[in-house]
């Protein structure tokens, strides 16, 4: 805000009951990361070659081509700078745009990097760090995304020559939607069935080059281009997602990424003792930061949403004085406090993804493949219900912010169009949650082996006790317990797997069985992903969590989020006999009461997410709260508005009114 510029929010600022400047901190995940975060923010809002008001404006060539540009800009400055990975990835999240470059470095990278022998890795990664080639990664095909082992493109190897053929040898073969293909893409990680001596070994990585180094034309054999607008007008038309087809397209034996299955000069086939599943390493990579991701979109829209409803007056004038603000309805903040309670929730909770996903990669390097399948599972299930809950908050914010939240420069359309595809890409959001219900049902039905569950499914080795235990909960004060709560929110998960568990058991066919029941069998795994999101809220509360009132705010943040799910599913609770009706109820008025300790606190709650105005790019969130001027100065900034009487009167609205009068005088 500028110095001495007017603070309509002033008045929500000073009934804040804990430090915003700490509670910036444990956002932020430490002191450290909140200076860089806003020292990059502050980079890229004072550079007007990163301005992104007129985006909605642009056509898509210009959209593209604005892009471009930015992303040069961006790796000049990095460059420049000489910004950390840590700086330069901040630069990418402030700038605020769908590019290539996002898959260039977070897939294309980590799929040399996850799935690239050593050799590979030296020969490769030091060309793309530089971005002296430029790669995406392309496994999804027009006729098959979710199912990778149903690919059409071949890879057959040539002992005579040494290379693979890959060849689209369908139509529905044809490479479709891989980010940056389309018109910027030098190389692809591209995903093919690999023949060798007419026997199929199932579907691997091979970096294929499409583009000359020197003109961008594409190399022989390829065709390439983009697939067409996508949903919304901005939004993620600022990408280039790519159609690719390969006409026996040659290359190098060594261009097969071989950490998982190599393939010799003589054509013999060998497998190593990395698991197969590591070929989907770099889905598990990017899953895993989508749900971070989550976070910063759903605390996003939270944040406009809130600063709004804080501003906005309807009804309710006594005597003439001022109309209530909307954030004082209750039912304002029942829909309202309940996603900001996510955004914190889904923050804590892939910090912890995070760091399960750094120990799982290290024991990977050693050899130890073990939590493979757990990891798996919670980075899917997590990515599943964080991106579905998100999209459907930022809807939600939108209509919290009434008719201004549909005007482009609420921010508010502009972040669904670009954020809805999460609940698609990288995994279609049911099919995930079929992966973490297939990891559910093993584990049930290993209980009676000896087998112990460990990490996250720990609480089944507690089934005998959750399978028949009864909540205590006798108050709406007992609800507060974090205690109580897991343990209602494990009976419930428990009892909804052992059910599916028990269900399948009667089909003769489990895979017969697992299709029937595919819709219990998601909600069973929602439920568990749901308790390791509010587990790990509270486990987060076991730190040490500095600053005036910071831990206060985050148990009632925390509190909210578990309530609000249990409202939210209290069929869930209540059917599998988790909780009573009453307990039910208690919960509700519990969480009434815990909105009224939100409401002082709100607007500071979203001030801790450090947002700029740049970023945010809202008229609803500015942070000083001025909404109506600058509502009112932007409409004049239309286009529309350059004339007073718009293009095409002459030719359509003056014969008309004419013909209208020509009709009134017969
Ligand atoms: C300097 C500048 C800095 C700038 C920085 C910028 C950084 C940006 C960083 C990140 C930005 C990233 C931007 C991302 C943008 C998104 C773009 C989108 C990309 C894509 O969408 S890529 C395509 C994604 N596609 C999918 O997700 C497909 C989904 N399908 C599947 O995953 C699988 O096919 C399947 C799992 C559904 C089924 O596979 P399959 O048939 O083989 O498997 P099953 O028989 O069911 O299971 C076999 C067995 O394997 C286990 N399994 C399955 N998957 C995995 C896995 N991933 N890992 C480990 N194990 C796995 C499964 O559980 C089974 O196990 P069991 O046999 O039961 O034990
Ligand atoms: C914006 C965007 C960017 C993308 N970027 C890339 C990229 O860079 N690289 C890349 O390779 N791909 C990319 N993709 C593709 C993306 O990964 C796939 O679209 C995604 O994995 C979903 O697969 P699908 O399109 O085949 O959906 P489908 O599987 O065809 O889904 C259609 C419907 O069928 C349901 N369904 C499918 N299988 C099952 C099942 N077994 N049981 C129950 N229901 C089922 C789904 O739930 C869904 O409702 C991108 C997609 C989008 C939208």
């Amino acid at each position: 805000m500028e110095v001495g510029a007017p603070d309509y929010l002033a008045g929500e600022r000073q009934t804040a009951e804990f430090d915003v400047e700490s509670m910036k901190v444990t956002w932020a995940g430490s002191r450290h990361a909140l200076e860089v975060s806003d020292r990059m923010a502050r980079l890229v809002a004072s550079d007007p070659v990163f301005r992104k008001d007129n985006r909605v404006m642009l056509s898509r060539k210009e959209l593209f081509k604005n892009t471009l540009r930015k992303a040069a800009h961006a790796w000049k400055r990095i460059v420049e700078l000489r910004l950390t990975e840590e700086e330069a990835s901040r630069v990418r999240f402030f700038v605020d745009e769908p590019a290539f470059t996002d898959l260039h470095w977070g897939m294309f990278v980590p799929a040399i990097k996850g799935q690239g022998t050593e050799e590979q890795q030296q020969k490769w990664l030091p060309l793309a760090y530089k971005m002296q080639i430029i790669g995406c990664y392309a496994q999804t095909e027009l006729g098959h995304g979710s199912n990778v082992q149903g690919l059409e493109t071949t890879a057959t190897f040539d002992p005579k020559t040494d290379e693979f053929i890959i060849h689209s040898p369908t139509l529905t073969s044809s490479k479709w939607w891989p980010g940056g293909l389309g018109k910027v893409s030098t190389h692809a990680v591209a995903y093919a069935r690999l023949i060798v001596d007419g026997q199929e070994h199932g579907v691997h990585g091979f970096i294929v080059q499409l583009r000359s180094l020197d003109d961008h034309m594409p190399l022989p054999g390829i065709t390439v281009g983009d697939i067409g607008m996508k949903f919304g007008s901005g939004a993620y038309n600022s990408m280039d997602n790519g159609v690719l087809r390969f006409d026996n397209v040659r290359i190098p034996r060594d261009q097969m990424l071989m950490r998982v299955l190599q393939v010799t000069r003589e054509g013999k086939v060998i497998q190593s003792d990395v698991p197969r599943q590591l070929i989907y390493g770099t889905m598990v990579f990017v899953r895993q930061t989508i749900v971070a991701d989550a976070s910063c979109a759903l605390s996003r829209a939270v944040c406009i949403a809130t600063r709004y409803s804080a501003v906005r007056r309807q009804f309710g004038s006594q005597n003439g004085g001022p109309e209530t603000q909307v954030i004082d309805y209750k039912t304002q903040q029942s829909r309202l406090f309940p996603l900001l309670a996510s955004a914190y929730a889904f923050r804590f909770v892939s910090e912890w993804l995070k760091s399960l996903y750094t120990d799982v990669t290290e024991k990977l390097q050693r050899g130890e493949f073990s939590t493979l399948p757990e990891a798996h599972a919670c980075t899917a299930g997590l990515k599943s219900i964080t991106t579905s809950a998100t999209a459907d908050a930022i809807e939600e914010c939108r209509k919290l912010c009434g008719g201004h939240g549909y005007l482009a420069n609420s921010g508010l359309p502009e972040l669904f169009a670009v954020y809805v595809p999460a609940c698609t890409y990288e995994g279609d959001n049911t099919v995930l949650l079929l992966q973490v219900a297939r990891f559910l049902v093993k584990t049930v039905s290993q209980l009676g082996s000896g087998k112990v569950p460990v990490g996250t499914t720990a609480y089944m080795g507690r089934a005998r006790h959750l399978i028949q235990c009864k909540s205590n909960v006798q108050s709406a004060e007992d609800w507060l317990n974090p205690q109580v709560v897991v343990e209602a929110f494990e009976a419930r998960s428990l009892r909804m797997s052992v059910a599916c568990a028990e269900n399948l058991a009667k089909f003769p066919n489990p895979e017969e069985g697992f299709a029937q029941l595919a819709a219990d069998l998601v909600e069973a795994a929602a439920a568990h992903c749901q308790l390791i999101v509010v587990t790990k809220f509270f486990e987060k509360l076991q730190q040490d969590i500095p600053g005036k009132g910071v831990k206060k705010q985050l148990q009632i943040l925390s509190s909210v989020y578990a309530l609000y799910i249990l409202h939210k599913h209290l069929g869930d609770f209540l059917s599998t006999g988790s909780i009573t009706p009453k307990q039910g109820a208690l919960a509700n008025d519990q969480l009434r009461s815990l909105y009224s300790k939100i409401r002082p606190n709100a607007v500071a709650l979203v001030d801790a997410f450090n947002y700029t105005d740049h970023y945010l790019s809202s008229v609803l969130g500015r942070y000083d709260g001025n909404v109506y001027p600058t509502l009112y100065e932007e409409a004049w900034k239309d286009p529309l508005n350059d004339s007073v009487v718009p293009d095409g009167y002459q030719e359509y609205i003056r014969p008309l009114l004419k013909q209208q009068i020509r009709n009134a005088r017969l």
